[in-house]
């Protein structure tokens, strides 16, 4: 498989976000990871971001790495909280550092795409404001993605609006194993609301101020697949890929939440107002897909949502993730046929077992991870889907969020002890593809 296999402008790139690599906290108001990570028993270690890999005093050294590596384009996000401070006041140096960011891409032909929100909201609207659990939110939202359009419209034209709002309001407030640590279970449906409501505020504004940009909204993309052929488990793993899947994606595109999922939902109340989802659907351009595995799924009774998940056989990354490409051809042909909508991967990676030797990582295991997928890829492509590019999580090791710095999932390896990057065996290969090698 040849780079050429691929169309013509189908972009090839790699992805990170700010709470995850930038530090430099010195310059900006506290989001809520801030106060989590640095929160006993958080994270693995005690590990926060405050230095990450500290991208805000790299950031030249690091777009160096990606023009050798030979990428065409950068997702990248933009910290609320440097940009606004307490995410309302515009703060000039911080908006200065992500002008700087953009201008050096551009020097260098490396397409920007802009995340505006992955995970790090300002900590003063969710301890003044309520944060994502108070609808006022999505005008704070839309207020600060104009500002961001404003300042940088004119040279970027990829926007995504939030990542994986089901991380946000699963994790962050039913699990509790991400920021900020709630777990209720009503909470997460009103934060997933307010979160979609945000999102489709934001596209509005988009269409006013950056008339020839494109916008979207980037989800974790599960294949979801049912234990056995037992009716149940089978209803099971259907109603989960409706909360995982259809619950931020069907809103956007049909104006509505999946019909079984809310009809299984006996006691969670779902109050909204009738013109919320004119709001929620606004056309966008496109759907990002972060895809890393598959969930197996059989019936569990105690589970207020009915499920639980199977162990399965496959080989696994660091994360305990089954590798499962056939899993992402699916759901690409899924969302090609069901959404009709241009898709771009904006994540799919591995955390691996990788260790710094002679100044070189000899990762195999991730170079036949991405073969593998980019094989999916491809075949989607060739089997009619609209795919426009592919990002590799991660550019290089970071903070991965509750298990800190425990996993690596870069291209490029990160000693954090000295902040030198050193380039993986995955990152060669990258960049002979890329020459078409
Ligand atoms: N875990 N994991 C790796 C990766 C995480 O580092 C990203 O921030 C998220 O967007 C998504 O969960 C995927």
């Amino acid at each position: 498989m040849k780079r050429t296999d691929f169309p013509k402008e189908f972009k090839f790139g790699t992805a990170t976000a700010s709470y995850q690599i930038e530090g430099g906290i010195e310059d900006r108001s506290p989001s809520i990871w801030d106060e989590f990570s640095h929160t006993p028993g958080k994270t693995k270690n005690g590990d926060n971001g405050d230095v990450a890999c500290d991208h805000y005093h790299r950031y030249e050294e690091d777009i160096e790495i990606m023009k050798d590596i030979g990428v065409d384009a950068y997702r990248f996000s933009i910290s609320w909280p440097r940009v606004m401070t307490d995410g309302i006041k515009p703060n000039e140096k911080g908006i200065d550092f992500y002008q700087k960011l953009v201008d050096k891409l551009l020097e260098n032909n490396i397409t920007p795409f802009i995340t505006l929100y992955h995970w790090d909201l300002p900590l003063y609207l969710y301890k003044e404001k309520n944060g994502w659990l108070n609808p006022d939110i999505a005008n704070y939202f839309q207020d600060y993605a104009s500002l961001m359009f404003n300042k940088l419209g004119d040279r970027v034209k990829h926007w995504i609006t939030l990542n994986e709002p089901w991380c946000s309001a699963f994790l962050g407030y039913f699990v509790g194993e991400h920021a900020p640590g709630h777990k209720d279970f009503q909470e997460s449906f009103y934060v997933a609301h307010n979160l979609l409501r945000s999102h489709g505020k934001a596209v509005i504004a988009f269409r006013d101020i950056v008339k020839d940009g494109k916008i979207g909204i980037t989800n974790v993309v599960t294949k979801v697949e049912s234990l056995s052929n037992d009716e149940k488990d089978i209803q099971a793993a259907k109603l989960v890929d409706q909360y995982i899947n259809g619950w931020y994606h069907d809103p956007i595109v049909y104006g509505k939440y999946p019909e079984e999922a809310v009809n299984s939902l006996k006691n969670i109340k779902l109050d909204i107002p009738e013109n919320d989802f004119d709001i929620i659907s606004q056309t966008i351009d496109f759907f990002g897909v972060n895809y890393y595995s598959r969930q197996v799924i059989s019936y569990d009774e105690n589970h207020p949502l009915k499920f639980k998940h199977a162990e399965g056989p496959l080989p696994k990354t660091e994360m305990g993730w089954e590798i499962y490409p056939k899993g992402l051809y699916d759901k690409l042909v899924e969302f090609n046929n069901k959404y009709k909508l241009p898709l771009y991967i904006t994540e799919n990676g591995m955390a691996g077992p990788d260790k710094l030797e002679n100044e070189q990582i000899h990762d195999d295991y991730r170079i036949n991870y991405i073969k593998d997928h980019f094989k999916s890829t491809l075949d989607a492509i060739k089997d009619g889907v609209d795919l426009r590019g592919y990002f590799i999580w991660s550019l290089m090791d970071n903070f991965e969020w509750a298990h800190g710095y425990s996993k690596r999932f870069g291209l490029v390896y990160v000693d954090y002890n000295t902040q030198k990057r050193y380039l993986k065996d995955s990152a060669l290969w990258y960049k002979n593809f890329l020459l078409n090698k």
